[in-house]
């Protein structure tokens, strides 16, 4: 921990929140994400629905409880973290916060003297200019010090929250990247990551995020602030007849904010209109991007979608632009009968007048009591609208906190994990009854699947579109769970190892690939990070998968930035136009020749076991993908012809099926035929009907 005054930002990593585990499981209110939980909650005619992410939630009782709730489990922590980050900084933010917080009041009493010293000058004939000299010197001197307060003030809080928008970023990227494909389709997890993402953002544009429940120390200058005014005023405060005209200064300056808290309270209650205000936003920002993203732009061309995206997005964002218009028509009181402001104006200027009625009162005192009154009055509605920010703040800082805890689902429980079993030849799969159903759906994906695989033999699944080849794919590879029946990867449950070790083990291609937005030596040597910096490496991989011939005719090379579809919102001018004369666009076949290459990156060394190839070939000519096969044969064996890798790999091309030791027929999520292709041919199902109708 430093205690230096450095600028330079702290590696967030260092610091830890407290490592109390949330619990879906537990009773309601029990942890954070439960409370964060309930506050989206919504009540009465839609109770069992929630709030969309990122609408505000209600002001009433049961959210400030849970307000409560969360402020009390979560700030600590917050303010250790931001403690930890810096603590003389920290220490100095909270300090001069205090400070600078009792300017105003000292600027009213000195203007005032001033203004007093004024009224002498006029009134008095033995006047000497020297006093007034001194309190305009001071008041001088006074701002000059303020000034550089304030500046230094401002510059120490830019690096506090610098680093602490830092540390909350840092926390954020760390754990989305652990997060596993079954954690991040779960509906409610979503909604709590996009409110994480909220609170996050909230730090950004320099200083406190306005949502940011930090603001808690703004909230404390702004108390520090009022108290000082009315310490102030209640000093010059003598005798009953200046305690009348005080508080009807008071209480008259304050009338417009009364009325507008009068008006939010015949409100209506808020959270169906923001529910569906939410929803418009959201439907607004999406057909905003289909308008603006080339990757659409073919499509909205030939099914001629410009209409209905313009008609669908002016409806979502005419209800956006509703619930930003006051609701005064609607809803107003009948004091909006009135000119308030008028009204408002008189009663402000009787106190005044009273003030001259009395003998005793000085211009200055007059100075000083409007001056203070109004700054109060303006510190307190300053007060309301942010202690309302961070009302909605706790709730986006709970979803920070709980999202922290999130576990990935995939990764075992301690005591239930085994190391890795290595299998000389590969890997062998016993695969029973299994079945697995996407979250929210109804029917399943996969429906009792059973076959075996012996170490180092080779697979091909075909079948139907949608029968469930590509699922299987992903539960082999551990990208998604099984819920039905037993996975056996090297006779040991595949639920039993870690995700990231058995990854370690596997590589594969998937359906639809990444197309990652940079060059294509960092596109292939991502397949394997340890070696990206390994040019021979690379190409060995461009090599295997036969993209050399691509990364030639590219104008960089290997340093060719790709420029991938519907990224860049200029993308279908070409890649000739100035902005784009760095990037270059790739067919489609020669992008699956990249992310074959990257594949290859990995599955040619010697710890991996099992290589899965969802359709590696799909845009390759007949010629490539011989080739491929043949590749994938020579590197899953050795030399001697000795089997080292299991492959297991999916075609629509029957004549590339029958090259593999066994083959699957998938049909309806099941396995309905598994064999050699003799034997299967020999059975005259619907495998031997497709093989005889590709030929
Ligand atoms: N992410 C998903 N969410 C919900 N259902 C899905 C998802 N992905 C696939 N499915 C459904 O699961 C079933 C199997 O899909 P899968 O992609 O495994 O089929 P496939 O045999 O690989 O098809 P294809 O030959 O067209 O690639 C289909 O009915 C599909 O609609």
């Amino acid at each position: 921990m430093r205690h230096r005054l450095s600028r330079k930002l702290l590696f967030p990593a260092d610091f830890q929140l407290s490592s109390s585990q949330p619990s879906t499981t537990k009773p309601k209110t029990e942890t954070v994400y439960d409370a964060w939980l309930a506050s989206r909650e919504l009540t009465g005619d839609h109770k069992g629905e929630y709030l969309v992410p990122g609408a505000p939630r209600a002001l009433n009782w049961r959210n400030a409880r849970l307000a409560f709730f969360v402020t009390r489990n979560c700030t600590p922590d917050f303010l250790r973290v931001l403690w930890g980050l810096n603590p003389i900084r920290t220490t100095l933010m909270l300090t001069l916060n205090i400070v600078r917080s009792l300017f105003p009041a000292f600027r009213g009493y000195s203007q005032a003297l001033i203004v007093d010293e004024l009224q002498n000058l006029i009134a008095s004939e033995t006047f000497t200019w020297t006093r007034l000299v001194y309190l305009v010197s001071s008041e001088v001197f006074r701002r000059i010090v303020e000034g550089c307060l304030d500046s230094f003030a401002t510059s120490n809080e830019n690096v506090v929250f610098g680093s602490a928008r830092f540390f909350i970023e840092y926390k954020q990227m760390e754990q989305r990247v652990k997060l596993d494909v079954p954690t991040l389709g779960d509906p409610i997890i979503r909604s709590l990551l996009q409110e994480s993402d909220l609170f996050a953002r909230s730090f950004g544009g320099g200083g406190f995020g306005f949502l940011s429940p930090l603001e808690f120390i703004h909230i404390l200058s702004l108390i520090t602030e009022i108290l000082s005014h009315l310490f102030l005023i209640i000093s010059l405060t003598r005798g009953i007849w200046h305690l009348g005209v005080l508080f009807l200064s008071i209480f008259s300056s304050m009338l417009p904010l009364l009325i507008t808290w009068f008006n939010c309270r015949n409100s209506p209650p808020d959270t169906p209109t923001d529910a569906k205000t939410a929803k418009a936003a959201d439907r607004q920002e999406r057909l905003r991007n289909m308008a603006y993203s080339d990757i659409y732009r073919p499509e909205i061309a030939l099914f001629g979608l410009g209409d209905w995206i313009l008609k669908s997005w002016s409806r979502a964002r005419k209800i956006v632009l509703a619930s930003e218009q006051p609701l005064y028509g609607q809803y107003s009181s009948i004091l909006n009968q009135f000119n308030v402001n008028e009204i408002i104006a008189i009663i402000q200027n009787v106190p005044l007048l009273l003030l001259f009625q009395s003998s005793s009162t000085t211009l200055g005192s007059i100075t000083i009591y409007r001056s203070s009154i109004q700054s109060l009055v303006y510190a307190v509605g300053n007060l309301v609208s942010t202690t309302r920010m961070v009302f909605q703040g706790i709730f986006l800082m709970s979803a920070f906190t709980a999202s922290m805890k999130l576990k990935a689902k995939l990764k075992p429980h301690t005591e239930e994990m085994i190391p890795y079993l290595p299998k000389h030849g590969g890997v062998s799969l016993t695969v029973k009854g299994l079945g697995y159903t996407y979250p929210g759906c109804s029917e399943p994906a996969l429906k009792n699947v059973n076959f075996t695989l012996n170490a180092g033999e080779s697979l091909a699944i075909v079948g139907f579109n949608g029968s469930g080849k590509s699922t299987l794919a992903k539960v082999l590879l551990r990208i998604i769970d099984y819920d039905k029946g037993s996975l056996l990867v090297n006779d040991a449950e595949l639920r039993r190892y870690d995700p990231a070790e058995y990854h370690s083990h596997v590589s594969a291609v998937f359906q639809g690939f990444s197309k990652f937005n940079t060059t294509v030596k960092e596109n292939v040597g991502l397949g394997n990070v340890d070696k990206i910096g390994y040019k021979p490496v690379i190409e060995a991989a461009i090599r295997l998968a036969e993209a050399e011939t691509v990364v030639q005719s590219l104008p960089n090379g290997l340093k060719t930035m790709l420029e991938t579809p519907g990224q860049d919102p200029w993308s279908y001018f070409g890649s000739c136009s100035v902005e784009s004369s760095q990037r270059q666009g790739l067919s489609g076949g020669e992008w699956q020749r990249i992310a074959l290459a990257r594949a290859f990156m990995r599955a040619n060394e010697p710890g991996v076991d099992l290589l899965v190839f969802d359709e590696p070939t799909s845009a390759l000519d007949a010629h490539a993908q011989n080739q491929i096969f043949n590749t994938l044969e020579k590197i899953s064996r050795s030399p001697s012809g000795e089997r080292l890798k299991t492959v297991v790999y999916i075609t629509h091309r029957l004549s590339t099926a029958r090259r593999a030791d066994k083959i699957a027929m998938m049909d309806n999520g099941t396995i309905s035929e598994f064999g050699t292709h003799e034997e299967l041919m020999t059975l005259n199902g619907s495998y031997a009907s497709l093989y005889r109708a590709s030929l």
